[in-house]
């Protein structure tokens, strides 16, 4: 019972036959493979931007950093939620490759909302040389939190943006599981609500490690391949990067696996309602913030259940007092794993 993260999952089969598959003869090397052509081609269809410059890494934090270091210069800021990925777990990565451009922190336990985005924009309006200069608005969808913007919600934040003349980045680590959970579109999330620059994750939902960075406005795209290899994410033997896309996005695989995750979050989610567990944001894709006893919590870690316990110790202290934690469902979750987890309370 591995509720951990998706970052703990196994590759999907699918994936690791198309690396094997990758596998053979000669390839050019650094992104000039045949495969990246196609994958380029195929991502340009299905975001329906027939211009768009595609690039393929192998983390997240490296596809967020260099994506908003093409947006960010060193005297300026990025504008991002409080408890923002690229503020929480990439060690300062963003600010790092922005040669030093810091990180505003908008207030809020989850998403950022246009008055606060706005607010902290108009704080640093005018011309004072002593101040960080606006720089890019960064989002994540789905958030930190389990929780995916609406549309309209996007559309909210990314005008206040351009209203003040900001590009937008979307920290698309789960970008898969929104989608199918707001069963929109990827341009319907993506430029036609405003985004400049995704970062579409695959290493979450299936894949053994490869993010594609997508600038809607290919003119940055010189400028992401210098910061690409000055940063040493440019791999050489880029087919294997390749490979693992192309099946990605073969028949609908990535809506396919996200729809897997979330069902299985949907079916958790449910379960645990019913027992009476507490919820500390409403979970619409595929990760849980719950809180629920620490008897129960001890008898899921004696059945070998692995997840984060965000607070509290789970060894000592009154049976029946409540713990938060984080579950998250990968595309390999299975209802005999739930119910396995659902049957402790
Ligand atoms: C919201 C979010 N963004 C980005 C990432 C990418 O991080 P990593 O560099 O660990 O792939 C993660 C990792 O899980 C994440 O949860
Ligand atoms: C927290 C860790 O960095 C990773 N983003 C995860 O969601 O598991």
């Amino acid at each position: 019972m591995f509720f951990a993260s998706d970052n703990a999952g196994v590759v999907h089969p699918k994936i690791m036959q198309g690396i094997v598959d990758a596998n053979t003869n000669y390839a050019m090397p650094y992104g000039n493979d045949d495969l990246m052509a196609q994958v380029r081609s195929k991502i340009r269809d299905l975001f329906e931007a027939p211009d768009a410059a595609v690039y393929l890494v192998a983390t997240g934090t490296a596809a967020n950093s260099l994506a908003l270091a093409c947006y960010t210069q060193p005297w300026q800021t990025i504008f991002c939620a409080q408890y923002s990925h690229i503020e929480e777990d990439e060690c300062n990565a963003p600010e790092f490759y922005a040669s030093g451009a810091k990180l505003t922190l908008i207030p809020t336990s989850n998403k950022m909302s246009p008055e606060g985005l706005a607010q902290a924009i108009a704080h640093r309006a005018g011309d004072s040389v002593h101040m960080a200069q606006s720089g890019a608005v960064s989002i994540t969808q789905v958030t930190e939190f389990g929780s995916v913007h609406t549309l309209g919600e996007l559309n909210a934040l990314t005008a206040v943006a351009k209203a003040a003349g900001l590009p937008v980045h979307l920290d698309g680590a789960r970008f898969a599981n929104a989608l199918v959970a707001l069963d929109c579109s990827p341009a319907e999330m993506t430029w036609k609500a405003g985004i400049d620059v995704v970062s579409f994750g695959g290493t979450k939902n299936g894949c053994m490690g490869v993010e594609a960075v997508i600038f809607f406005d290919p003119s940055k795209a010189q400028e992401f391949e210098y910061r690409r290899k000055r940063g040493a994410h440019l791999f050489s033997k880029h087919r294997y990067l390749s490979a693992q896309m192309h099946s990605y996005l073969a028949d609908d695989l990535w809506k396919e696996m996200a729809s897997t995750a979330n069902a299985a979050c949907s079916r958790l989610a449910a379960g645990l309602r019913a027992a009476g567990a507490e919820f500390l944001h409403e979970p619409e894709a595929n990760m849980i913030f719950a809180r629920f006893p620490r008897a129960v919590h001890q008898k899921l870690q004696a059945d070998g259940a692995k997840y984060y316990v965000l607070d509290g110790d789970v060894t000592s202290g009154p049976p029946e007092e409540f713990l938060p934690c984080r579950l998250v469902c990968d595309w390999a979750m299975t209802d005999a794993l739930v119910d396995r987890f659902l049957a402790h309370f």
